[in-house]
Order: structure tokens, then C-alpha cells, then sequence
């Protein structure tokens, strides 16, 4: 979809080339976060993508055509931009702000509020409350809204966002990040977005491109960059502590095991001996008729029972992950209740497998991709 091919650009009378050499492509749909310390060329690269800044040399590609055949309107059309100030004009109300663009290319005023109101409703605004509002009566965080609704104006395959979230506070950057990411389900465009925040990254990007000194030092997924840092920079920049962030790229259904190792109340305790021998495990999930758990046995139990088991026989489960928690969440919960594995369900509380320790230990050897 985007594709940089030796993409370079030195300033006049510079000593070097602030951008040096830049290969790199970006997937339709997909997001991509350039990453890297202050002064390495990350906005340079995106304000080469749109024209805002002519390159030196190389070559920048859209859709498989050279963007150099493109009128610059053309392009500006094709690509959203977005940036830290958001850039509202003051005197205008949301719906002119939004409007901008469709009304440069003379959509009739019909259509552009049409869309401006449209836009709203897909960044989770009230078009009856805002549109008619001016920036300075708007949050930090809804005048963000209203910079990515404006950029979406006229539906534009890709967008340029330059530290869009880096001027609000972490609460409510969290919160906006998770909007954005259910926005772009939906709009599913491709984007190009500059952060100095590597848990940003880890959590918005699809690729991750780190800069230095205007050299892309390693560019690919955010798993592989944390399990593999390509160099001693790279190690350094995302932290000591990328094994934790790798747990939040991972959902505890991506580490399930031994999914059929229960026993439902009534049932024999041989059974529940047998399955527990066939997976080498040192107890089993006790589940209701609804499939929920209702406790567990250990080994030592069931060999002092014989005959079918009641909910009685059964040790009261501590605590429960559901399977579309992240791992981040999963070991924390482990850790708090002291448990080397915990049951997990289904949205419905239905029983799916166990997530353990030992396993997510086992994850973390290898990238995803890589595992078996
Ligand atoms: N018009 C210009 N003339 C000369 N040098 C420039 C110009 N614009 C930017 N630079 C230099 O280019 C280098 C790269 O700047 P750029 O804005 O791309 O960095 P960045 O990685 O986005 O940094 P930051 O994270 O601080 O925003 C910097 O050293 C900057 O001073």
C-alpha cells in the first residue's frame, strides 16, 4: 500500500542526511508506528509521504504508483494527516473544521455536512451536540476526535498521524487509543503514525519502525521486535521489561491447554484419574451441568475417592481468567492469588482450558509466528 524505497532527504548545508536510506512497506489496513529518540527523522519521513517535505532522493509509493505522477492535491486527497496540535482552526465550529477539505474540492454544502455529521457518530460524538461547537469549548480529547474525523473527511485510503495521542494525559490516552483502534476496525484505513511511546506501540502497531541518527534500524512486528531486538539499541530503547509488554500482545485463549481435562459433577473418579494421567497434570477442573467450574480436585484427593464425584469433593477455585484477557492481566491475577494456573472461560463462563505458568514461560521462547 505505502512503499519507501531509499527514501533520503538532507537539509542544505547540512553535514548529513536527516532521513538515510529508508526501505520499508506498509500493508493495506495496516498501522504502523515509527518509533525512535528525539531528532531521528520520524516526522521528516511521514511529511515526505504527504509532499510537506520534498525528499532528496528516493522513491514513495501508493497503491503501486510512483507519488511523484500525483498532483499534490491528488495526493492530499488520498492521505489523511493528522498531528499533535490538531491543528483546529479557532474560529471555525466543528462542522466547518470538518468540512475544510470536501469544501476545497467543492462538494456541494449538502454532502460535506452530511459527512461531517456521519464522521461524528463514527468518533463516538453527538453531531446534534458538536458540530455546531467551537475548538475552545471542546476536551483535549474530543478536539482529538474532531482532528481524525476532519482527516477522514474524504474517506483518504491512508493517514499520516503525527504524535496524535502525545498531548493527553495518560488516563484518557489509554481510552482514546482503545477508541481509535475501534474506529479503525471500521474504517480500517492504512496509517502511518509517529510516538515516542513504546507502549503505545506495542499496542497500536501492526509494524513497528525504529529510527537513528535517520536510519531505520529494525522494522517489523511489535512481537518480534520485544522477543528479538535486532541490536544492543533497539534492546535498550524498548526496555528490560519486554517480556512484560509481550504479555499484553498475547489473549489467554492463545495459551490454553488441555481443553477437555474437566469432570462433571456425578462422574466417576476413575475418569477424572485417567484423563488427569493422560494430560500430566496434578489436578482437574470439577464443572456444573452449564459447563462452569465449579472447583477443583487435586491428585491426592481423587485417589481417596471412589465412586462418582460430588461438588463437595471439590476445592473452591480462587480465581478464574477469561479467555480474551490479555496475559498482562492473567499473571497479574495469578500472582495476587498465588496460583501457577488458573481455569479459563468462554464469554458465557463456560470452561475452555487452562492457561498456566509453565505455559506462558514456554510462549515467551519464541515470537508469534514461530511457535509450533
Ligand atoms: N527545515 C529544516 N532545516 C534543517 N533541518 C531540519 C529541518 N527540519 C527538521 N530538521 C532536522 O532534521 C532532523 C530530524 O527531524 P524530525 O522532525 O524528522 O525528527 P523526529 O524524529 O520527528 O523528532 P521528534 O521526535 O523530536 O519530533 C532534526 O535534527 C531536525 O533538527
Amino acid at each position: 500500500m505505502i512503499k519507501l524505497s531509499n527514501l533520503s532527504k538532507r537539509y542544505e548545508g547540512a553535514a548529513s542526511a536527516v532521513v538515510d536510506g529508508i526501505n520499508m512497506e506498509v500493508g493495506a489496513g495496516e498501522i504502523c508506528v515509527l518509533l525512535g529518540p528525539s531528532g531521528c527523522g520520524k516526522t521528516t519521513t511521514l511529511k515526505m509521504i504527504n509532499r510537506l517535505v520534498r525528499p532528496t532522493s528516493g522513491k514513495i509509493y501508493l497503491e503501486g504508483r510512483d507519488t511523484d505522477e500525483f498532483e499534490v492535491t491528488e495526493l492530499r486527497r488520498r492521505i489523511g494527516y493528522v498531528i499533535q496540535q490538531i491543528g483546529l482552526f479557532p474560529n471555525m465550529t466543528v462542522e466547518e473544521n470538518i468540512c475544510v477539505v470536501p469544501t476545497l474540492l467543492g462538494w456541494d454544502k449538502t454532502k460535506a455536512r452530511r459527512r461531517a455529521a456521519e464522521l461524528l457518530e463514527i468518533v463516538a460524538l453527538d453531531p446534534a451536540t458538536y458540530l455546531t461547537r467551537y475548538p475552545k469549548d471542546l476536551s483535549g480529547g474530543q478536539a482529538q476526535r474532531v482532528g481524525v474525523a476532519r482527516a477522514l473527511a474524504t474517506d483518504p485510503p491512508v493517514m499520516l498521524m503525527d504524535e496524535p495521542f502525545g498531548a493527553i494525559d495518560p488516563i484518557n490516552r489509554e481510552l482514546i487509543q482503545d477508541e481509535f483502534l475501534r474506529i479503525q476496525k471500521q474504517v480500517k484505513k492504512t496509517i502511518m503514525f509517529v510516538s515516542h511511546d513504546i507502549d503505545e506501540a506495542v499496542k497500536m502497531a501492526d509494524k513497528i519502525a525504529i529510527f537513528r541518527n535517520g536510519h531505520l534500524e529494525q522494522f517489523d512486528s511489535p512481537d518480534h521486535i520485544l522477543a528479538r531486538p535486532a541490536t544492543p539499541f533497539i534492546a535498550g530503547f524498548v526496555g528490560t521489561d519486554r517480556a512484560l509488554k509481550r504479555l499484553r500482545l498475547l489473549r489467554a485463549r492463545d495459551a490454553l491447554s488441555a481443553s477437555d481435562c474437566l469432570v462433571r459433577v456425578g462422574e466417576d473418579s476413575t475418569r477424572a484419574k485417567a484423563m488427569m494421567e493422560k494430560h500430566g497434570v496434578a489436578q482437574i477442573v470439577l464443572v456444573d451441568a452449564a459447563d462452569k467450574p465449579h472447583g477443583y480436585l487435586t491428585i491426592d484427593r481423587l485417589l481417596k475417592l471412589d465412586g462418582p464425584i460430588t461438588a463437595a469433593h471439590a476445592l473452591p477455585v480462587q480465581a478464574t481468567a477469561s479467555q480474551k484477557d490479555d496475559l498482562r492481566t492473567v499473571v497479574s491475577t495469578m500472582f495476587a492469588s498465588g496460583a501457577s494456573w488458573m481455569p479459563t472461560v468462554d464469554d458465557d463462563g463456560r470452561f475452555v482450558g487452562y492457561v498456566s505458568q509453565e505455559r506462558i514461560v514456554d510462549m515467551l521462547k519464541l515470537p508469534q509466528g514461530e511457535r509450533a
